[in-house]
């Protein structure tokens, strides 16, 4: 995807917070976005999703799903009821058992919801309740899916099922925001963009990435956010 002189300013702003931004969001991999708390990441995620009207180019247009920080969720219900809410409209179907679930859901989803199928969300942790929402989204096919702090609040054991199900999609574009540098070694390729001063300071692949200096501005950064 190019991101091409993308300008935008909040509403009743005096002064735009970006300008002119151009960077590429390579396609079928890992785009992982960085940056200090209030650099802009959740506000340029809304604007590549169109969520912000903006002036300059995105192309292609890609269909997209957004997994915010801010879940919604309904505590009274079972997890059964979690999964007919999110993916009875996308299946069309009007119950869901263990055993259709098996038939519309991934494998690391139907093992990890297997156990919580009749449990009140009030049973489970934060972490639990928040995974079963993230997995469930991620079942629902779009070609942009872009993630805001997955990995805040939830164990590694938990990050690592999140990260499987989305190898599991290698046709999809993700972009990722994180502040956890763990999650950039679960996936065999990826680009991370360091957003800072209102711009892309830095697109790094995989490979850079590693031989980066731990005294080059770049990874300074990833270690103060
Ligand atoms: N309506 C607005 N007018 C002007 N500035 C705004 C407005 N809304 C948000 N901002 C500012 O835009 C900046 C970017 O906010 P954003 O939430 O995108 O940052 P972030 O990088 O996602 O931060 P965090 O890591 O804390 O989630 C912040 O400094 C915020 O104060």
């Amino acid at each position: 995807m190019k991101i091409r002189h993308l300008n935008y300013t909040f509403p009743r702003a005096k002064q735009p917070f970006f300008t002119d931004l151009s960077f590429d969001l390579p396609e079928h991999q890992v785009n992982f976005l960085i940056g200090q708390n209030g650099a802009g990441k959740t506000a340029l995620a809304d604007i590549l999703l169109g969520l912000r009207p903006f002036k300059g180019a995105l192309t292609p247009s890609l269909t997209s799903l957004y997994l915010n920080q801010q879940l919604p969720m309904l505590t009274s219900i079972r997890v059964s009821d979690v999964a007919m809410l999110i993916l009875g409209i996308e299946t069309g179907q009007r119950h869901l058992t263990l055993e259709t679930l098996a038939t519309v859901v991934d494998g690391p989803t139907l093992a990890f919801l297997t156990p919580l199928w009749s449990k009140h969300y009030r049973e489970l942790s934060g972490g639990q309740r928040k995974l079963v929402q993230l997995l469930l989204f991620l079942q629902v096919d779009r070609e942009l899916v872009v993630l805001d702090e997955p990995t805040a609040m939830i164990e590694r054991e938990h990050a690592a099922i999140l990260f499987a199900v989305m190898r599991s999609h290698p046709e999809r574009t993700y972009l990722m925001i994180t502040h956890d540098v763990r999650d950039l070694a679960a996936f065999p390729t990826y680009q991370v963009l360091w957003l800072a001063d209102h711009q892309i300071k830095a697109s790094v692949d995989r490979t850079a990435f590693e031989a980066a200096s731990p005294d080059s501005p770049f990874m300074r950064a990833f270690q103060a956010i």
